[in-house]
């Protein structure tokens, strides 16, 4: 047989009790010989409670009254035939009009005892199983309703009985040989004393009804169903990636429950385990998942752990003393102190100096142990043998459980790498000898981030997700959230990583969007939605959020966002930018930014700063890490400046041609950055810098391009008024070029750590003659490719290169 139990959800409404009618008929027809054990319809014990409370204060019931009865009858009249109704409505009327009696009787004595407590709110699962079981007589005849009231026995303890084993036992016993044939509705929850009056089991009780049913019967299997999908990895409300988990073992299941899974209270299933009973979490609303099997073993699974659970809002003490140390009396008090005041201590840790205890209680009880430690230990603490307890509050434990990580080394490593990339700081550790559970304490406003990094980092093959800050949705911005939009599922789909793209900020408006916005349709999310843009506010609200794997990424072409990639980086968060701002500012700050994104473990990628989507800033990295020297660097780093000598020919004059590189989106916001010299310099600055030189850009000599007039231009309409101006400068330039039969490029150098970029004109002997449109070429002469550079050529200049390699650092961060 089986025993199948349903908690007050799946008896909250008509369609509810109609979806368990459905799972009793089909366990009916497979002949599984089902029990059910129901538990009151939702809601219905709180308004009990409520009713019992108010009509002891002398407060009025009966809207209430007529709310329960109106929600039984409503159940009546949807799911029984007509001419059935009539006997159940008088059975249900009949017992409530008992407990309309009892409501007047504690009014009128204006006292509420416990046992009246408990007998008020027998009244949820008497009518709930009486009515169901009748729904389901006209379909399946032998549906019996039973009071469990007679069949388990208890205490006194009312609110809370404790069962009386043999003679519970023995009555179930007989119950099952005289409804051997019957289909029994036993209600959750209540027992009775020896003298028949009616007791309640406790948290859980129906879950317990449950399991001593199944126990005594010795069934194949209780099904707890629910309305969720079993136990879960994580709790789904923070971990939007949580998933069902097929096997449990109890141990790990009394773990993960301790912890925070609500979905059974596992005291009340020690019957169960005590007969290797297997007990099934299903979720009645989708009756057709498998749900959670929790058995004997902890069975075979793909993940070295099988959940994180966690306590919000935990208070922690700490001792030290040398009064501890060898003292095997002391932790023996101090435990037993707490016991007998029934404080329940939730974690434990010890040094093994033995010189300090830490552990972890509830907030409410905190400073009550505080004051009983100070009392008992007031000796020791005249003595300075130990030091006045410390409290803190505020804190939140996280755990890690499974038993298989007992056979599996490094599981701690794995834990505390995802925390501190993520910045968190662990004020405790705990991990049981037992090694199947590995706790934690941190602050309580990390817990959400922490749950969401640990879940990435134990469940690691499913996907990985960044959450994405960007600013700048220009020409660079809005490209990148074009590709990431396109390339969402491939990303998905084959290399399970999802990015979300949580906050977009221009400079006019910014926005936020915890689930990622639609890529598809941003702009006018950011329209209706976003708030007047502000950078530190921007900034501020993604550090507020505290998401877990987050990355920072700067389009724009400003200068204040360099002012708080440094906040940013201590706030572990990785930046990704195609801005060169930051690294080519002073050489102090681009130290700065590098060693603080090293010390807090995060990425700072920048590809993009010279030659846009081309591979130079990481060959060159590469070149350095495995320990080439780097002899000399030559380049062409100016994409518009390529473009533009490249298509200075026939009629086209230089100010045409600049226009149309501005146009095809070469140029910088301000294209007298490009012609000016100014981004080429930069481009090489940070290449020495990752070169290892630290120089400044004042040191670079700048060759230049542009006559006077434009040089001088204040803004960027005027400097393309002097550039009209200025075609016979540039005519001159090309004819003599031409007569020589050479072409015109804007060479860098780097060579004896001095950096020099000059206009030069090549003749097709040179390496650097044949280019087209906006292509870069850089070729590094090093110790192990002197003769012949390592060189890499292509476009270097352009959206869609731009945003692609802006991209690919975005992909690698955290790699
Ligand atoms: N065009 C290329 O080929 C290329 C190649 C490599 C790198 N880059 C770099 O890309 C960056 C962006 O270039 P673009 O052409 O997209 O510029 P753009 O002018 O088209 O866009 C700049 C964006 O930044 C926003 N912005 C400016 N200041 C801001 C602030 N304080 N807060 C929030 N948003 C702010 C603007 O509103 C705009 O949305 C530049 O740093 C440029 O050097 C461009
Ligand atoms: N304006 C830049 C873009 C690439 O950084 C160029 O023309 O090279
Ligand atoms: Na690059």
């Amino acid at each position: 047989m089986k025993v199948l139990k349903f908690g007050g959800t799946s008896v909250g409404s008509v369609e509810s009790i109609q979806a368990v009618l459905q799972i009793v008929k089909k366990s009916y027809d497979a002949g599984e010989k089902p029990l059910v054990v129901l538990s009151a319809m939702s809601g219905i014990t709180n308004l009990l409670t409520k009713m019992a409370e108010d009509a002891a204060e002398g407060k009025p019931f009966q809207d209430d009254l007529k709310l329960m009865e109106d929600r039984h009858f409503e159940v009546v009249k949807k799911l029984i035939a007509v001419k059935y109704q009539n006997p159940v409505l008088t059975k249900l009327k009949l017992l409530i009009n008992d407990l309309e009696d009892l409501l007047q009787g504690i009014a009128v004595l204006k006292e509420l005892s416990d046992q009246s407590k408990d007998l008020i709110v027998s009244f949820g699962e008497r009518c709930s199983n009486f009515l169901v079981a009748k729904i389901m007589e006209q379909e399946i005849p032998v549906s019996t309703y039973i009071n469990a009231s007679h069949y388990i026995k208890t205490d006194d303890n009312f609110g809370n009985a404790h069962l009386n084993e043999a003679l519970s036992h023995q009555l179930i016993q007989a119950l099952a040989l005289t409804h051997t044939d019957k289909l029994l509705f036993v209600t959750g929850f209540i027992g009775s004393n020896d003298k028949g009056r009616i007791t309640t089991l406790g948290r859980g009780g129906s879950d317990y009804t449950a399991a001593i049913f199944g126990s005594v019967l010795n069934a194949t299997a209780i099904e707890i169903w629910t309305d969720v999908n079993g136990m879960l990895t994580a709790d789904p409300r923070i971990v939007k990636k949580a998933f069902s988990l097929p096997i449990l073992s109890y141990t790990e299941a009394m773990e993960l429950s301790y912890f925070g899974a609500k979905v059974i209270y596992p005291p009340t299933m020690v019957p169960a385990f005590m007969k290797k009973i297997p007990i099934v979490i299903r979720n009645t609303f989708q009756p057709e998942f498998p749900g959670t099997v929790i058995q004997f073993e902890s069975g075979k699974s793909n993940f070295p752990i099988k959940g994180i659970s966690s306590i919000a809002d935990v208070s922690v003490i700490n001792l030290t003393g040398s009064g501890m140390v060898g003292k095997s009396g002391f932790s023996g008090r101090l435990f037993t102190l707490l016991a007998r005041e029934q404080i329940n201590v939730i974690l434990i840790t010890q040094s093994s100096s033995e010189h300090s205890i830490t552990f972890a209680v509830h907030p409410n009880d905190a400073r009550k142990a505080v004051n009983l430690i100070k009392n008992e230990f007031e000796l020791e603490l005249m003595a300075n043998k130990l030091s006045v307890p410390v409290l803190e509050d505020g804190l939140s434990i996280l755990a890690i459980v499974g038993e298989n990580m007992k056979r599996t080394p490094g599981m701690s490593g794995r834990l505390f790498h995802a925390l501190g990339r993520n910045g968190i700081n662990v004020r405790a550790i705990a991990q049981g000898s037992s090694e199947f559970n590995i706790s934690v304490i941190i602050n309580n406003e990390d817990l959400s981030k922490a749950l969401n990094a640990v879940h990435d980092a134990f469940f690691a093959e499913l996907k990985k997700t960044l959450h994405v800050f960007n600013i700048g949705t220009g020409n660079i911005g809005s490209t990148l959230f074009k590709q990431l939009h396109e390339q969402h599922d491939f990303l998905l789909d084959q290399n399970d990583i999802e990015i979300k793209v949580v906050g977009i900020s221009n400079s006019r408006k910014m926005g936020f969007n915890p689930e990622g916005f639609d890529l598809g349709n941003w702009q006018e999310e950011l329209e209706n939605q976003g708030e007047v843009a502000d950078l530190g506010t921007f900034i501020g609200q993604m550090k507020a959020l505290n998401l877990p794997n987050c990355v920072f990424i700067d389009n724009t072409a400003s200068k204040l966002p360099s002012t708080y990639y440094e906040e940013i980086f201590r706030s572990n968060i990785s930046v990704v930018t195609c801005n060169k701002i930051a690294n080519s500012g002073d050489y102090a700050q681009y130290r700065l930014l590098h060693d603080t994104a090293r010390k807090h473990g995060v990425d700072f990628f920048y590809e993009t700063n010279v030659g846009a989507g081309l591979p130079i800033v990481r060959v060159l990295k590469d070149l350095m890490m495995s320990g080439d020297r780097i002899i000399k660097i030559e380049a062409i780093l100016s994409g518009t400046i390529s473009y533009i000598f490249n298509n200075f020919k026939g009629d086209a004059s230089f100010y045409e041609v600049v226009k149309k590189a501005q146009e095809l989106g070469y140029t910088e916001p301000d294209p007298r950055d490009d012609l000016g010299g100014i981004d080429f310099m930069r481009k090489m600055l940070i290449l020495a810098r990752d070169a290892g030189h630290a120089i400044e850009s004042e040191s670079v000599k700048l060759g230049n391009i542009l006559p006077e007039s434009c040089l001088q231009a204040s803004s960027v309409d005027e400097f393309y008024a002097e550039l009209l101006k200025a075609d016979e400068f540039f005519n001159k330039m090309k004819s003599e070029a031409a007569k020589q039969n050479k072409v015109i490029r804007y060479i860098g150098t780097l060579e004896n750590g001095e950096v020099a970029i000059n206009l030069q004109m090549l003749d097709d002997k040179h390496p650097f003659y044949a280019l087209s449109g906006s292509d870069n070429i850089i070729s590094f002469t090093t110790e192990r490719y002197k003769d012949r550079p390592l060189v890499v050529k292509g476009p270097g200049a352009g959206a869609e290169v731009t945003a692609a390699g802006v991209f690919a650092d975005l992909v690698n961060v955290g790699a």
